[in-house]
């Protein structure tokens, strides 16, 4: 049976990509009763049913998946951030951060909307990125029709599945269209103008670029941590995970235990206060969230 990967899905039908054709397939029945659906993203086998047409007959197991974009397997995420019209906030950067090392997507910090700073806000905003990139993200900076953006991306974009999330009016689509420039006319603002406005149901579709692949569909603006266990979330915090090793106790929250190298790293500023801070809020979180069962 051939194998191959689902790039796109529309009206019942999933596209499974094999030498660079897409073969039309529909899921087997059995999919429903077992309550399972394919995704975007997903590796299947499937059976060919003429020369384009096939049924998809197994889904692999999945790396992670996520509902908003409906996509399975992604590796990284650019998530978006502006500097400016939203402001730049840290708490909601860390949420974001968060949830995806919760997910085990892999963040590339993407700070949008410079030409809008300040030259005295400059300054502060080059330590956070200091900050974050000690920590071991990549950060990278650009704005609307960002000329270098696409070969700053590309040793990012190799290889891998790459989602853009971020919240609402922080740049996403201008990104996808520096990014696809032939998606043009998917954009909110040209849809609206066609009179489809904003409930149009949209597909999803993995494009390929600079040797991997986007999805064209931005998503991912939800930032709960209902499924965060508050022993994971030291996890979440790469800076943490590394120098928790040193604490006394197995399982340490970094709040009250003794002998804790978590501690001890942020009194030396080696943890840098504000991500401490911002750990003991959604540490508390966790801890008021109602039981789910
Ligand atoms: N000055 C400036 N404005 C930008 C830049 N990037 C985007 N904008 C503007 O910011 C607004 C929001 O941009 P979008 O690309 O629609 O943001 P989005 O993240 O897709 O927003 P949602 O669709 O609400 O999720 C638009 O008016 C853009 O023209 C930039 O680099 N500089
Ligand atoms: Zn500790």
């Amino acid at each position: 049976m051939a194998q191959g990967q689902i790039r796109k899905a529309l009206s019942g039908y999933y596209y499974v990509e094999q030498d660079g054709e897409l073969i039309q397939c529909r899921g087997r029945g059995v999919f429903r009763n077992r309550g399972e659906a394919p995704l975007v993203g997903d590796i299947v086998d499937y059976t060919k049913d003429g020369e384009s047409d096939g049924y998809v007959m197994k889904i692999h197991p999945r790396k992670n998946e996520l509902v908003r974009p409906p996509i399975a397997n992604i590796d990284q995420a650019i998530l978006v951030f502006s500097v400016k019209e939203p402001d730049f906030n840290t708490v909601l950067l860390d949420r974001f951060l968060v949830v995806l090392e919760s997910f085990h997507i892999d963040p590339i910090i993407c700070l949008t909307k410079t030409d809008l700073l300040a030259p005295g806000e400059q300054a502060a905003l080059e330590a956070y990125i200091e900050d974050y990139r000690a920590i071991g993200y990549e950060v990278i900076t650009t704005y609307k029709e960002d000329a270098s953006l696409l070969e700053r991306l590309q040793p990012f974009l190799e290889e891998k599945t790459t989602v853009l999330a971020g919240q609402s009016g922080v740049g996403k689509s201008t990104l996808l269209n520096t990014l696809l420039p032939d998606l043009q006319l998917k954009t909110g603002v040209i849809s609206q103008s066609l009179g489809r406005g904003k409930h149009t149901t949209r597909h999803v579709e993995l494009i390929e670029v600079c040797g991997g692949l986007l999805a064209d569909t931005p998503g991912f603006s939800s930032f709960d941590f209902d499924t965060i266990e508050k022993e994971e979330l030291t996890s979440c915090f790469p800076e943490f995970q590394r120098i928790a090793e040193g604490c006394k106790f197995r399982g340490c929250l970094h709040i009250k235990e003794p002998k804790c190298a978590v501690k001890a790293a942020l009194e030396t500023g080696e943890i840098k206060a504000y991500r401490y801070e911002h750990y003991e809020q959604f540490l508390q979180e966790i801890l008021d969230r109602k039981p789910r069962y």
